[in-house]
């Protein structure tokens, strides 16, 4: 990219525009950054400077052709990551390319790796792209398992949302008690294995982590106020999060997502406020975190959670066949 042009002030949050470009076995593109230049012989997602007046996505589309000699044709908001290095603060705005024309080759000698997702921590990249490998990790969609009241109907659902690949499952039923809810985990975790899925549990029944099994954890909105540190042993650790100081919060403990609530008007929680968009998108703005969106919210709602911010969509009612409910 060229200079900035003179005569501005110099923006606190430069915005930068990186892209991620998958090849038909989902790995990804990463450039390596010159020796000499911010952040210098790390890996990155290629892109580069906003020019004065560009929007992300338009800079997105000339740096990629710059640097890699490809036409962007289609893409979507992954996540932004606001970040203060040493000597520079960044404005990432991350974008997933799912559509371009061309083969990427390196138009200015840098070396290009096609990188699978698990190989990533292999190439060292800066520090400000952790959440931006953690998005990507993520699926787009996180369902929950609530209500329904009998083991069967709780395996029902479970093949249901594994049968439609769903990998990443909040096991809550808040509706079994303890001895139940155990129970059913162990009849579920050789399945949730072999699907390669991960099943997050609930905090407030302080089941021991069981690393290498695909289990990540759910902090309520009581234990994440209750937690100092990240619990160690699990895949993932997210956290229910309502306030923008709750999202803050589950970002300076270091966790790996949160579920924000609720955006929409939803009959679970008829008492609650919704959000709405604006004041959902406006907390995301403010977080480097990836967070799903919760409440009333339908799986059309995905592509706009995204041009929230947010990683993608959370939802009891959303994932499973509608007549599910109908139960009495
Ligand atoms: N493209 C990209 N930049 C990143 C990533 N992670 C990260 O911290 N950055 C930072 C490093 C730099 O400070 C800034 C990108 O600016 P840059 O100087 O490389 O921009 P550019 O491609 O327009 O290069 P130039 O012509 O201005 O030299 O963003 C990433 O994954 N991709
Ligand atoms: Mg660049």
């Amino acid at each position: 990219m060229s200079a900035s042009t003179p005569n501005t002030a110099p923006d606190p949050w430069p915005h930068v525009a990186a892209g991620v470009i998958r090849d038909a076995c989902r790995r990804v593109l990463l450039s390596r950054r010159p020796q000499h230049v911010h952040q210098g012989g790390l890996w990155e997602f290629p892109g580069g400077k906003c020019e004065p007046g560009e929007t992300a996505r338009q800079a997105l589309i000339r740096e990629l052709a710059e640097e890699l000699g490809i036409a962007v044709t289609a893409a979507e908001p992954l996540i932004q990551v606001r970040h203060r290095y040493p000597d520079r603060s960044v404005l990432l705005d991350v974008f997933e390319v799912t559509g371009f024309e061309g083969i990427p080759e390196g138009r200015e000698n840098q070396p290009l790796a096609w990188v699978a997702l698990e190989e990533l921590d292999r190439h060292p990249l800066p520090a400000a792209d952790r959440p931006i490998v953690t998005a990507l990790r993520l699926p787009p969609r996180y369902p929950i398992l609530e209500g329904g009241r009998t083991a069967a109907r709780y395996q029902y659902w479970l093949e249901h949302l594994l049968a439609t690949e769903h990998t990443l499952i909040y096991w809550r039923a808040r509706d079994l008690d303890p001895e139940a809810y155990r129970k059913l985990l162990e009849r579920f975790l050789p399945r949730v294995r072999q699907a390669g899925a991960t099943l997050m549990l609930r905090a407030d029944l302080e089941i021991p982590p069981a690393p290498g099994l695909g289990l990540g954890l759910h902090l309520d909105r009581t234990a994440l106020a209750r937690c100092r540190q990240r619990p160690a042993g699990w895949r993932w650790v997210a956290a229910a999060c309502h306030t923008l100081a709750e999202l803050q919060q589950a970002q300076s403990l270091g966790l790996d997502f949160a579920v924000l609530s609720p955006v929409l008007a939803t009959p679970t929680h008829p008492d609650a406020r919704p959000l709405g968009w604006d004041t959902a998108g406006d907390w995301l703005q403010q977080v480097n975190l990836p967070v799903y969106l919760l409440g009333g919210l339908k799986q059309r709602h995905l592509s706009r959670a995204r041009r929230c911010g947010a990683r993608g969509l959370a939802g009891i009612r959303a994932f499973l066949p509608e007549r599910e409910f109908n139960y009495t």
